[in-house]
């Protein structure tokens, strides 16, 4: 795979012959169309589409994932980077981010967790190389340095271990250069000399060192300039000077730098065009250039302290210089304007992260899927899944035969779209309202309010419960009706059960009819009419109909536009787990009113039971309150499953055609 790589480089700088492999003998990628105008096609099709890709089927998963793909994607300048940013959570572990650098907007987002044995470490090496990036060495408080090394593959979003150093040491710098990373420096173990550099090659998964003394072992930073390596050494390792070394990989020599140079390198370093550039925060943030002509460092810019927090680190793509201070607060400039400006500047900036953070390195690689991509896209929009959920069969098979997986299905291994619980912050929620199941607050996520519905821990600690809790939110998050309360994620909490729907300000038809009582025909109508159209659309729903069985007009919210949505049809679930448990079902809040009498008696049901709440709800909006008020809903629900008792329908409220539904609704005996 790697020599095949290698190969490729040549085979597609000019175009898609290095494609060529993929001709023989399979289905085509695009049937009727060759191979290689398929791939011209798919590789233009952007990043944050590639989830999708991979779903369509085998061939087009192996294509996406593969070294091919990747290096024609990069040399026809398609490739979309992402900046990586190894940081260090409150819980002081070691934790990665990826920021889109095309979409800023999309923020940083965490990714898949690091391997465990390597959470609790400092001093790690954290490089990349082609679609992988390498976790090397680090040490912890009781654990000595180690020479162990993890690998991400990007695009099949997993860590795998790879050979070890040469020898374990910690921090130490590292850069990737001509294919292979170096490791240089740092502290070692008892046992082992740091005052070495290791050598990963990635097509024999193995590492070279060399020993020279002209190594430092007190390494602040390095960058890559002139296809040489330059390392710069902290103000303790010989003098009081600050100082630097440099690597010519062509010979294998180390010298010390000029120090000129050396001496106005105080801050981390990224190159641009061939020109070094430095972030001095000795006094402020400078952006300062060293050029080469004059031998001087000259001062290009110098950013805001209110833009961003100490220390700070850089990355450049292309002519854009990306600046990271503590809690990933990120500016974004073009070198080349900031260079035109003078005084303060002003630039795009993604927000840091509510956790704040504190970043101890990163880097970025050209991308390939990570976790968030699955996290954000996948989940509601898998061909295979959406297929099922239509009950287009035929499709189905089509997409199986492919290799089309189905991550939402309900034998699915990941059934729920998760959020990271910090792109929510609880600690500004404002409570809305308390159910049978928990609080709702609003809070915001990503710049928009949402209702953030929490779950009591007495029932999400029973795991049945939460099982079957998750796979209802599996099934309502590929819904989606104007008339369906929108859902839009499980917050991924470590000990919390929470999750997230639109929020609609207007409040509940239980908030309405208290507020307005008896409704006028028009807007009855207008209501009932929204509230059929969702309940039509859930019971529609392929292959199977979803069953609210808890419709009352608590779950009926109004947006602002007056639309009503009906919700939380996934907690009917837990209520029959809460059945089986002994608990009640929603009796205190009144749902035994709108309660069908097969459901209270515990029978078999079908979609009527949904149609007689129905018919009530549209009873009460004509009646001005709900029927039978007086009397205890339990008592009520009894006498309705038991003694066949009906409220009674006065001939002069409601127009001939709503008495007409009314009747059907309450007395429908089958689906
Ligand atoms: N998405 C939402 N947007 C705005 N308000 C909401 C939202 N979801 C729920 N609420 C409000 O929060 C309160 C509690 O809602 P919740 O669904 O937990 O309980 P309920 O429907 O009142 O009762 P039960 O738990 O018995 O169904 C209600 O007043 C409801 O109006």
């Amino acid at each position: 795979m790697e020599n095949a790589s290698g190969k490729s480089v040549e085979q597609t700088e000019s175009g898609l012959e290095g494609f060529g492999q993929f001709d023989s003998e399979q289905a085509a990628l695009i049937p009727g169309l060759p191979d290689h105008i398929a791939l011209f096609c798919l590789a233009r099709v952007p990043r944050k589409y590639h989830p999708f890709l991979n779903c369509v089927s085998k061939r087009w998963r192996e294509l996406v994932c593969s070294d091919e793909w990747h290096l024609y994607r990069r040399n026809n300048c398609l490739a979309e980077t992402w900046i990586y940013a190894l940081c260090i959570d409150k819980s002081d572990q070691l934790c990665c981010y990826v920021l889109d650098s095309n979409q800023l907007q999309r923020g940083w987002k965490r990714i898949q967790d690091l391997p465990s044995r390597c959470l609790k470490r400092k001093g790690v090496g954290f490089e990349v190389l082609g679609k992988k990036l390498y976790l090397c060495g680090g040490c912890g408080w009781i654990e000595e340095a180690t020479d162990e090394v993890y690998c991400y593959d990007a695009s099949m979003n997993t860590w795998n271990t790879a050979s070890p150093l040469s020898i374990a040491r910690c921090y130490f710098t590292y850069e990737a250069l001509d294919g292979k990373i170096y490791a240089i420096g740092g502290l070692g173990s008892k046992s082992s000399n740091p005052q070495s550099c290791d050598t990963y090659d990635p097509l024999t998964d193995s590492w070279s060192s060399s020993i020279d003394p002209n190594i430092p072992p007190d390494i602040e930073d390095s960058v890559v300039l002139d296809g040489k390596i330059y390392v710069r050494c902290g103000f303790s390792a010989v003098s009081s000077h600050v100082y630097a070394v440099v690597y010519d990989p062509s010979n294998g020599t180390w010298q010390h730098v000029d120090a000129d140079m050396a001496c106005g390198w105080r801050g981390p370093a990224v190159v641009i065009n061939g020109v070094l550039y430095v972030l001095d925060q000795t006094s402020g943030i400078r952006l300062m250039k060293w050029q080469e002509d004059i031998r001087e460092w000259v001062a290009v810019t110098r950013l805001s302290p209110l833009l961003m927090r100490p220390p700070c680190r850089l990355v450049a793509i292309g002519k854009k210089v990306f600046v990271m201070g503590k809690g990933l607060g990120t500016v974004v400039f073009d070198v080349e304007n900031a260079a035109n400006m003078d005084g303060v500047l002003v630039s795009s900036s993604v927000p840091r992260l509510i956790s704040d953070d504190d970043e101890i390195s990163w880097d970025y690689i050209f991308p390939f899927p990570t976790m968030e991509d699955h996290g954000l896209h996948s989940s509601s929009s898998k061909p295979l899944s959406d297929a099922r959920s239509f009950g287009h069969m035929d499709i189905c098979r089509i997409l199986e035969a492919l290799g089309g997986i189905d991550p939402v299905g309900l034998d699915s291994q990941a059934p729920y779209y998760e959020i990271d619980h910090t792109e929510v912050n609880m600690a500004d929620r404002i409570l809305i309202g308390e159910g049978a199941y928990g609080e709702v607050y609003l809070v915001r996520w990503r710049g928009t309010e949402v209702a953030a519905k929490t779950i009591r821990s007495s029932i999400a600690s029973n795991q049945t419960v939460k099982e079957n809790f998750l796979k209802e939110l599996a099934l309502w998050q590929k819904l989606r009706h104007p008339n369906i309360v929108q859902f839009l994620g499980v917050l991924k909490h470590p000990d919390r059960l929470i999750f997230i729907t639109e929020y609609l300000r207007n409040g509940s038809l239980y908030d309405i009819l208290k507020r307005k009582g008896r409704l006028d025909t028009l807007t009855a109508v207008a209501y009932a009419l929204d509230i059929a159209r969702g309940m039509n659309y859930l019971h529609q729903h392929k292959p199977r109909a979803i069953i609210h069985r808890d419709l009352t007009p608590r779950n009926v919210l109004q947006d602002e536009a007056g639309r009503l949505k009906v919700t939380d049809f996934g907690l009917s679930k837990i209520a029959q787990e809460k059945d089986a448990h002994g608990y009640r079902m929603t009796g205190g809040t009144g749902s035994f009113r709108y309660m069908a009498p097969e459901v209270f008696r515990r029978e078999s049901y079908g979609k009527s039971v949904d149609v007689f709440s129905f018919a009530l709800i549209v009873h009460e909006m004509f009646q001005g309150g709900p029927s039978n008020k007086g009397e205890d809903p339990e008592k009520l629900a009894d006498k309705r499953a038991y003694e066949d008792s009906r409220p009674s329908v006065s001939s002069h409220v409601y127009p001939e055609p709503i008495k007409f539904l009314f009747f059907d609704g309450m007395f429908a005996m089958e689906d």
